[in-house]
């Protein structure tokens, strides 16, 4: 699977990975209903990165994203798409948007090669079959150009859903909950479509709530919950900081101060000299130098320290994290 390569080159041109593509401000929404899904959501969104939107079911990443892209109006606030206004510049913000919706809504009788080649005429594109064939080729869909599309499976459906999204060339692409329901092969097939486009200069926004998701994808990471962004961060800094963990190990006797052996694990010793705290990096990212558990254990053996227990605690921002991310629905 290879991504399309022809690109528009007045689209081109604009991209400037310095700059935002999405401003969000100080958005807001309350359903009809008087559910308030977004509380004062302030985001930019850089040209050409990769963003994990994530959070628990409902915590208003989908209210985020329609209103984003001028399919919901938003109660507060206002949303920029390349400079241009959703609401006051609807068609020209919304052209350089793409969207892969969560539902399979497409199902008709058109073949997939007309579905795709009407969704670029949308947005006011002249017809370009050599791009629509590209698409359809990324998207191992070529060999089904002519089958109607109620004929194909939920898998293919979905392709036909991303290919649909990038008919008209956009700058921005947006995948809502792109891995729910979907099999290994076209999840490994998306996220490299995803790292081809963003090679390309697209950005990608993509909602989820699996942190692994987000962990092998995103170069920058969102977290929404019920209704407030309360975490925008690098992805990288983010894992250093979810993999943080404390072990607490619980001494037989209590220590007057810390042997000059063991300064190197930057431990905490309790008031009371019974408790000794060591914090430590976890993931593939962290900032583990090599200094282990065993490490530990062995050094504090070598000094005769003896203790009676251990326990490990994850830091509260994991916490936090993975009670907002891991929740099931
Ligand atoms: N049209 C609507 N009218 C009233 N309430 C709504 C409407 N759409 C969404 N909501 C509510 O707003 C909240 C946020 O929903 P939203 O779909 O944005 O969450 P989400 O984070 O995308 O969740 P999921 O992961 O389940 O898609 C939910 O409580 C939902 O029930």
């Amino acid at each position: 699977m290879s991504a399309p390569a022809t690109r528009d080159s007045s689209m081109i041109a604009t991209i400037d990975a310095s700059t935002s593509v999405i401003t969000v401000s100080g958005l807001g929404k309350t359903y009809a209903t008087g559910h308030v899904a977004l509380k004062d959501v302030s985001l930019d969104i850089r040209r050409g990165e990769i963003f994990a939107l994530l959070g628990p079911n409902g915590a208003g990443k989908t209210t985020l994203i329609s209103i984003i892209c001028g399919l919901v109006n938003a109660t507060a606030g206002k949303v920029e798409v390349a400079g241009y206004d959703i609401v006051a510049d609807y068609r020209a913000a919304r052209s350089r948007i793409g969207l892969v919706p969560q539902e399979l809504t497409t199902d008709s009788f058109e073949s997939v090669w007309a579905t795709v080649s009407f969704s670029r005429g949308l947005f006011g594109r002249k017809a370009n079959p050599a791009h629509i064939e590209k698409v359809l080729r990324s998207l191992s869909l070529w060999d089904k150009k002519d089958a109607r599309i109620m004929t194909l499976s939920g898998g293919m459906k979905r392709r036909v859903l991303i290919a649909k999204a990038l008919s008209h060339e956009p700058e921005v692409l947006f995948l809502d909950e792109p891995s729910a329901g979907v099999d290994v092969e076209l999840r490994r097939d998306m996220w490299r479509l995803v790292r081809e486009l963003r090679d390309e200069g697209v950005t990608i926004i993509l909602t989820t709530h699996y942190l692994e998701e987000a962990e092998e994808m995103a170069d920058r990471v969102g977290v929404i919950a019920k209704g407030e962004l309360i975490l925008v961060e690098d992805k990288a800094t983010l894992m250093r900081k979810l993999g943080k963990k404390q072990l607490t190990v619980e001494l037989t006797g209590p220590l007057a101060t810390l042997p000059q052996a063991l300064a190197d694990f930057g431990l905490i010793l309790s008031q009371d000299g019974t408790r000794l705290t060591y914090t430590y990096a976890t993931n593939r990212e962290g900032d583990d130098d090599g200094l282990s558990i065993a490490g530990l254990l062995a050094a504090l053996s070598s000094e005769g320290i003896a203790f009676k227990d251990l326990h490990t605690e994850q830091s509260s921002l994991e916490d936090i994290f993975v009670s907002l991310v891991r929740r099931e629905p």
